[in-house]
C-alpha cells in the first residue's frame, strides 16, 4: 500500500482508491494521510469525478479519529448523507452577523466603504452584533435621508437571504466527529460567500484559540464561485497559513484557472481528474512544475473517476483510480431521458 500526503509510516490514513496500470488493471492500493493537516485541490472538467472524490474523502473522515469533517455544498450532492446511515448532520446554514467584519458586509452588498450607503453600513456592522441591530441603527442615524435609505435597502435584502441569526452555527456542530454538510443548494452566490467566509473563519479562530482539540477538514466543492468576493480573504488565509493551527481545505473545482495562482501553489495534494481546457491546465503546471514536467497534458486520465494524484511531500505523482463510495452520491447530472423513463 502506498500513503500520499506523508514521508513517514506511521499515523491514521484512508483509502482514496487503487494504482491505475497501463493497461487499466488494478494495482496496489493507495491511501491518503489523515493525520496531519493538508491543502488539496481537486480539479476535472465537468461529469469527470471531482465531487465523487470529495465523498470518497469525507467517508474517509467521517472513519478517522480526531478530526472535524465539514463540506460546503453548492450543489446539494452530499445532502443524500442525511438518509445514509452514517453520522452526518446535514444544515441549512446561518452565521452570526457580526461573523463578517465591517469590511465583508460592504463587499458581501456590493457597496463603497469609503461613501454613502457603504459608509453607514460599515459603521452599522462596526457597532452591532446582529443584522436587527443593524438595521435599527441605521434606522435611528442621524443621516442624509436617501443615504439610509439606501443602506436600509441594501440590508433588507441581506435580511431576505435568511443567513443571519444571532446564534449562528455552533462551534460544537462544527467541530463534532461526525460530517457537518453546509446545504447551500438554496443560496445565491453573495449569501453563499458570507456563509462560506464565516464558516472558513470560525474553523481558523476556533483552532487558533484551541477550542476545539479536533482537527478540521473544511471540503469545498464548486470552489471557483468562492475565490472572488467575501469568502475570498477567509478562504485565501485557510489556504495559506490554516495547516499551523491544523485546519485542512481541500477545494473541488472545474475551472483551476479560475482560482488565484497561489491557492493553487499552496495545495500539497492535488487530484487531477480529466481537464481539456489548455488554460485550466496551465494553471496547475505553474504551480506544480516541478513534478507536472514533461507533457502534463498527456498524462491526465480519460476516465471518469480516474485522477493523476502529484503529491507534494514526497514530490512523486501517481496514477490512480478512485474507489467506489459507500454512501450515496448526490452529484449526478439530471438527463431528459430520466423524466422519459418515469412515463406511462
Ligand atoms: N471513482 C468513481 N467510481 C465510480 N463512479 C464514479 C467515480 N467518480 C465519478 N463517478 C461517476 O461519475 C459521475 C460524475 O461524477 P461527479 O458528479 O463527481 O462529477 P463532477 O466532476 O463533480 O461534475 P460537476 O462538475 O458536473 O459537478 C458520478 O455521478 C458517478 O456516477
Amino acid at each position: 500500500m502506498v500513503v500520499i500526503g506523508r514521508e513517514e509510516a506511521t499515523g491514521a490514513t484512508t483509502r482514496l482508491g487503487h494504482y491505475r496500470a497501463r493497461d487499466g488493471s488494478r494495482g496496489a492500493p493507495v491511501d491518503v494521510d489523515v493525520d496531519r493537516p493538508h491543502i488539496g485541490l481537486v480539479v476535472g472538467k465537468r461529469g469527470s469525478g471531482k465531487t465523487y472524490t470529495l465523498g470518497v474523502l469525507a467517508e474517509g473522515l467521517l472513519a478517522a479519529e480526531g478530526v472535524a469533517p465539514v463540506v460546503a455544498d453548492p450543489m446539494g450532492a452530499f445532502t443524500p448523507l442525511e438518509t445514509a446511515d452514517v453520522p452526518a448532520t446535514v444544515v441549512h446554514p446561518r452565521v452570526r452577523a457580526d461573523a463578517l467584519d465591517p469590511r465583508q458586509w460592504c463587499t458581501v452588498l456590493g457597496l463603497d466603504p469609503e461613501r454613502g450607503a457603504g459608509a453607514l453600513v460599515w459603521r452599522a456592522a462596526s457597532e452591532c452584533a446582529t443584522l436587527d441591530g443593524m438595521r435599527s441603527w441605521v434606522a435611528d442615524v442621524d443621516a442624509v435621508a436617501s443615504t439610509a435609505r439606501a443602506a436600509s435597502n441594501h440590508l433588507a435584502l441581506a435580511a431576505s437571504w435568511d443567513i443571519f441569526d444571532a446564534a449562528g452555527i455552533e462551534t460544537e456542530t462544527l467541530c463534532s466527529d461526525s460530517l457537518t454538510v453546509l446545504d447551500m443548494s438554496g443560496l445565491a452566490s453573495r449569501p453563499a460567500g458570507a456563509v462560506l467566509a464565516a464558516v472558513a473563519t470560525a474553523l481558523y479562530d476556533v483552532r487558533m484559540a484551541e477550542q476545539t482539540c479536533r482537527l478540521p477538514w473544511f471540503l469545498i466543492d464548486e470552489a471557483h464561485a468562492f475565490t472572488d468576493g467575501v469568502a475570498r480573504r477567509p478562504l485565501r488565509r485557510l489556504v495559506t497559513r490554516g495547516r499551523q493551527p491544523g485546519v485542512s481545505c481541500v477545494l473541488a473545482t472545474q475551472r483551476p484557472s479560475a482560482v488565484p495562482a497561489t491557492t493553487v501553489s499552496q495545495t500539497d495534494l492535488l487530484v487531477a481528474h480529466r481537464l481539456t481546457s489548455t488554460a485550466d491546465i496551465d494553471a496547475l503546471h505553474a504551480a506544480h512544475p516541478t513534478y507536472l514536467d514533461g507533457d502534463f497534458a498527456a498524462r491526465l486520465p480519460e476516465t471518469t473517476g480516474d485522477a493523476l494524484v502529484v503529491d507534494d511531500g514526497t514530490e512523486s505523482v501517481h496514477h490512480v483510480t478512485v474507489r467506489e463510495r459507500r454512501t450515496p452520491h448526490g452529484g449526478e447530472t439530471p438527463r431528459a431521458s430520466d423524466i422519459g423513463a418515469g412515463r406511462e
